[in-house]
C-alpha cells in the first residue's frame, strides 16, 4: 500500500505504508520547518487507512486530529492546556492502565495520541515504551510508535530511554515500527539514529546538526541545500521510497496548532497566579469517579481487566479542556511575566563550540587559553515598528521594522546567527537640535553660521548643541583655513545617521517562559523616537516591545587575562559584533 503524502516536482508523492509502519524513520528539521505538519499529514493518512499508531505529543498540539478522526483515543492530563472547546479527552494519563489500553489499541489498530505536555514526560514515556513493546511481543501486529521531540527521550547521554532504543533494534520483528522526530539530530543518541532505515530531512542550519545528517547525503552540496529549504520541504530517502526525493508535504485535513506566534502578537501578561489554585479547583470538579474510568490506575494496584463494559468510550468526556495555560513565573524580580526565545543549544554544546575558539600557544610561547565559565543569559532585544510616509513618486504609508539591542541601541540582525551592528548607539541621549546637526553635518565640516542657515536653528540652540556634541566627543573643531577665523566643526561619529529606509530582515521567534538570568533593558521608546523623528520627520513608532534572546556567555582565560565571547543559544554560532 502506498500513502500519498505530498508532491515532488509537480507530481504526487507517496511512501510505502508497510515501511512507514513497521520500519524505523527519523524526521529531522529545525524548529518551524514543518515537522509537526508532516507528522500530522502522515497521521491523517494512516487514520484514513486504518493503520494503528501511538503518537507521543509533547506540546499538546495534535488533538485537532481528533476533530476529524473520532476513533482516535486521546490520552492526556487533567487540567491540560489543549485549547479545545469541543473535543473530549478519552483517558486521564495519570490514571489509565497503559498496558491494557495499548493491548486494545494494537489489537484494533487504533490511533492513540499520548499527550505528555502537562506531565513529567520521561517517566510517562518510559512506561508507554515498555507497555507497547510487551504488547507488540504478544500480538505481533503492525503498529507504529511516533516519538516527537526525540532529543527529550533518547538524548545522546545515559538518560536515554533504553526501551525506545530496544524498539529501534528489535521492534520490526514484532511489527512495531518507530518514528522519531527531532530538531537537534546532533544530541539524539546515535544508537537510534543509526538504526533508522528511512530519513525525512528538512531545513537545518546548526553546524553540528548538518554534520550529524551528513552521512545520509552523497555530497556537501546536498547538505548545504538543507540550509535553504522552505518550511514543508523535505528530502525523503531510505526504504520508504525507491530513490532519494525532494518533496513537499501536502495540505492538512485537520487544523495545524503548532503555528509560530509572531512578535507583534506578544502581550505582556500581568503577574499570573502562581498557585494555580483556580485551575486545580476546576480540574478536580471535572474528574470522573474511578468507576467511570475504564482503565484504572496502575498505581492503585488494581488490575482492570479489559471487558466490553470497560471499553473506552470516546463520547464520554473525562473533561473538556477549555483553559488557557498559566505560565509558571520565574523566581526573580521581574514585575511582569516575560517570555524569552526558546534556546535550542545545550550548555555542553555551547562549551564545545567555544572550546573550538580557544587560542592556542603560538610557536610554543604564551599560555594556552582555557574555559572559565559558560552561563545561559537572556539579552533584551527591542522590536521597533515604525510607520512613515514615503515613496519617490507617490507618497504612501510605509512600514519599517527592526531589532535593537535594548542596552546600547546597537542594531541586531538574526540571519543564521545573532549579529550586532551599528545603528542608534552613538546617537542616544541627545536633544533634537544636536541630532539635526549630526544628521546634516558634512564630513568636510561647517561653521556655526552655516549650521544656523542650513538647518534653520536659533543661534543659541546651535551654540548649546555644539558644546554638548563637543563634550560628548561627537564633533570637534578643525583647524580653520582661509581668511575666516570662524571655527569649523567636523563630525567624529563613526557610523552614519540611522536611516529607517534601509531594508531590515524579517524575524519571528518561538517563545516561552524562562527563568535564567537576563540583562536589564535600558533604552526606552523616547530615546529611539527622537532619533527616528530626525531621520524621517513623518515617522511614528507603532510598536516597541522587548523579547529576551538566549546566549551563552563564555569566559575564557589565558593566565590573568580574560575575554568573553557569546554563543547564540538558538543558532549555535558565535555572536558577531560588526563595528
Ligand atoms: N507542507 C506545508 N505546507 C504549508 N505550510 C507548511 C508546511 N509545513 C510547514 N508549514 C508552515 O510552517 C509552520 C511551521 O511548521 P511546524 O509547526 O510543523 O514546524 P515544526 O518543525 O514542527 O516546528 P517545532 O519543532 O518548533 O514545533 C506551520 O505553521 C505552517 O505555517
Amino acid at each position: 500500500m502506498q500513502l500519498k503524502i505530498g508532491k515532488a516536482g509537480g507530481r504526487d508523492f507517496s511512501v510505502d505504508a508497510q515501511e512507514l509502519v513497521t520500519g524505523r524513520t527519523c524526521i529531522i528539521a529545525q524548529s518551524g520547518s514543518g515537522k509537526s505538519w508532516s507528522i500530522a499529514v502522515l497521521c491523517e493518512k494512516m487514520c484514513r487507512n486504518n493503520i494503528g499508531f501511538c503518537l507521543i505529543d509533547t506540546e499538546g498540539e495534535y488533538y485537532s486530529l481528533k476533530e476529524k478522526f473520532e476513533n482516535i483515543w486521546w490520552v492526556g492530563a487533567e487540567g491540560g492546556d489543549s485549547e479545545c472547546e469541543d473535543i473530549a479527552m478519552d483517558y486521564d494519563i495519570e490514571k489509565v492502565n497503559i498496558r491494557h489500553l495499548m493491548e486494545r489499541a494494537v489489537a484494533e489498530s487504533r490511533p492513540v495520541i499520548y499527550d505528555v505536555s502537562e506531565v513529567d514526560m520521561v517517566p510517562r514515556v518510559t512506561k508507554l515504551a515498555h507497555a507497547i513493546y510487551d504488547v507488540a511481543t504478544d500480538q505481533r501486529k503492525p503498529y507504529l510508535l511516533i516519538v516527537e521531540e526525540a532529543d527529550k527521550f533518547i538524548p545522546q547521554s545515559r538518560d536515554s530511554i533504553k526501551k525506545i532504543e530496544e524498539i529501534s533494534r528489535r521492534g520490526r520483528k514484532r511489527g512495531l515500527g518507530l518514528m522519531v522526530a527531532t530538531q537537534r539530530p546532533a544530541i539524539v543518541t546515535k544508537n537510534v539514529l543509526s538504526q533508522c532505515n528511512s530519513q525525512i530531512i528538512g531545513k537545518l542550519s546548526i553546524e553540528n546538526d548538518l554534520k550529524a545528517v551528513g552521512l545520509f547525503f552523497s555530497s556537501k552540496q546536498e547538505v548545504e541545500e538543507l540550509t535553504t529549504l522552505n518550511p514543508g520541504d523535505f528530502f525523503v530517502m531510505g526504504s520508504l521510497v525507491h530513490e532519494k526525493t525532494k518533496m513537499r508535504f501536502g495540505n492538512r485535513e485537520t487544523k495545524h496548532r503548532g503555528v509560530t506566534p509572531l512578535l507583534e502578537e506578544r502581550e505582556m501578561i500581568a503577574d499570573p497566579d502562581i498557585s494555580g489554585e483556580e485551575d486545580n479547583k476546576e480540574a478536580e470538579s471535572e474528574v470522573l469517579p474511578d468507576k467511570e474510568n475504564p482503565f484504572k490506575s496502575e498505581n492503585s494496584g488494581e488490575k482492570a481487566a479489559v471487558s466490553e463494559k470497560s471499553k473506552p468510550k470516546s463520547k464520554t468526556p473525562v473533561k473538556k479542556a477549555t483553559k488557557k495555560k498559566k505560565m509558571s513565573l520565574p523566581v526573580d524580580d521581574r514585575k511582569k511575566s516575560e517570555e524569552g526565545v526558546i534556546p535550542l543549544i545545550e550548555r555542553e554544546e555551547a562549551l564545545e563550540i567555544a572550546s573550538g575558539k580557544l587560542r592556542k600557544k603560538r610557536f610554543g610561547f604564551g599560555t594556552e587559553e582555557r574555559l572559565l565559565s559558560g552561563d545561559l543569559i537572556y539579552k533584551p532585544l527591542v522590536c521597533v515598528s515604525v510607520r512613515y510616509i514615503g515613496g519617490l513618486f507617490r507618497k504612501t504609508t510605509r512600514d519599517a521594522k527592526f531589532l535593537v539591542d535594548g542596552i546600547n541601541g546597537h542594531g541586531v540582525e538574526i540571519n543564521g546567527g545573532l549579529c550586532f551592528k551599528p545603528l542608534f548607539s552613538e546617537y542616544l541621549n541627545l536633544d533634537e537640535p544636536s541630532l539635526m546637526i549630526l544628521k546634516n553635518m558634512s564630513f568636510k565640516g561647517c561653521t556655526s553660521a552655516q549650521i544656523e542657515a542650513e538647518i534653520k536653528l536659533e543661534k543659541s540652540d546651535v551654540e548649546k548643541s555644539l558644546k554638548l556634541l563637543e563634550e560628548r566627543k561627537l564633533i570637534t573643531e578643525s583647524e580653520t583655513v582661509g581668511e575666516s577665523d570662524e571655527p569649523v566643526y567636523v563630525p567624529l561619529t563613526v557610523h552614519p545617521f540611522p536611516s529607517i529606509k534601509n531594508k531590515y530582515p524579517s524575524f519571528s521567534f518561538r517563545k516561552g517562559p524562562f527563568k535564567e538570568k537576563y540583562e536589564k533593558k535600558i533604552i526606552d521608546e523616547s530615546d529611539i523616537r527622537m532619533i527616528l523623528k530626525v531621520s524621517e520627520s513623518t515617522s511614528e513608532i507603532v510598536d516597541f516591545s522587548t523579547v529576551y534572546y538566549p546566549v551563552y556567555k563564555i569566559v575564557m582565560a589565558s593566565g590573568p587575562e580574560e575575554r568573553t565571547i557569546y554563543i547564540d543559544a538558538v543558532e549555535g554560532k558565535e555572536v558577531a559584533f560588526v563595528f
